[in-house]
């Protein structure tokens, strides 16, 4: 079976070479677009895991523009009450707002990307762009990378039942726009090359 590789648009896995067994979907920006995109993708064809890749921003003192990051759990920091408090739907129902990369899907990702940061993801489809919404997320989650689609991936791959992670190269610093050191040819660097990296694991320790 196939490996499904999702980015929001091609450009961020420009240079990520086409390889036989590995299908890239460019699915637009957006937790609905990644959402809709991944499903789809999963419902026209049977894959063994799927990798969420693309550049997204870093929190500052977490990492730096250029590193490579391993999300090991994403937040949808959108979804539910403002504060974060508890929501009470009827029938007992929880808000789906938070995704684990799958277990080995993570651990070969850890042993084979030795320079990568292991980071906790927040998902916003409204990218932060002043540093007190960096500071308050950073706060609440613990958040290492923000992006636009990463708990939208994995939630539609979980949902599907297949295993997921997620690879970001850092763009940009989150936060105030003039000073976020926006570098996209840096992010989409670190972003394409972890992920030929762990596709080399994919397909030949698995
Ligand atoms: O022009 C900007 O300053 C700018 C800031 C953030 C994102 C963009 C995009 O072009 C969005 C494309 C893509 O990038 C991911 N991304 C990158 N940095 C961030 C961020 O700081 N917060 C959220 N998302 C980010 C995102 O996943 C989009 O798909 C331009």
């Amino acid at each position: 079976m196939n490996v499904l590789v999702v980015c929001a648009v091609a450009q961020e896995l420009a240079a990520l070479p086409a390889r036989a067994g590995v299908d890239v979907v460019a699915v637009g920006v957006g937790p609905v677009e990644a959402a809709a995109g991944t499903a789809r993708a999963l419902a026209g064809k049977r894959y063994r895991a799927v990798v969420n890749a693309g550049i997204g921003g870093g929190f500052r003192d977490r990492c730096a523009v250029g590193d490579a990051v391993i999300v090991d759990v994403e937040h949808y920091v959108e979804l539910g009450l403002e504060d974060g408090s508890a929501f009470a739907l009827p029938g007992g129902l929880a808000l789906a707002r938070t995704a684990d990369a799958d277990a080995v899907l993570l651990a070969a990702a850890r042993a084979r990307l030795a320079r990568a940061r292991v980071l906790t993801g927040v998902t916003s489809a409204t990218v932060t762009s002043s540093d007190a919404r960096a500071a308050a997320l950073g706060a609440r989650y613990g958040a290492g990378v923000e992006s636009m689609e990463g708990f939208a991936v994995l939630r539609a791959a979980i949902d599907a039942g297949v295993p997921a992670i997620e690879l970001r190269g850092v763009s940009n610093v989150v936060g105030d726009r003039a000073t976020n050191q926006w570098n996209f040819r840096a992010g989409a660097a670190a972003a394409a090359a972890t992920t030929a990296t762990l596709l080399d694991v994919l397909q030949t320790d698995t």
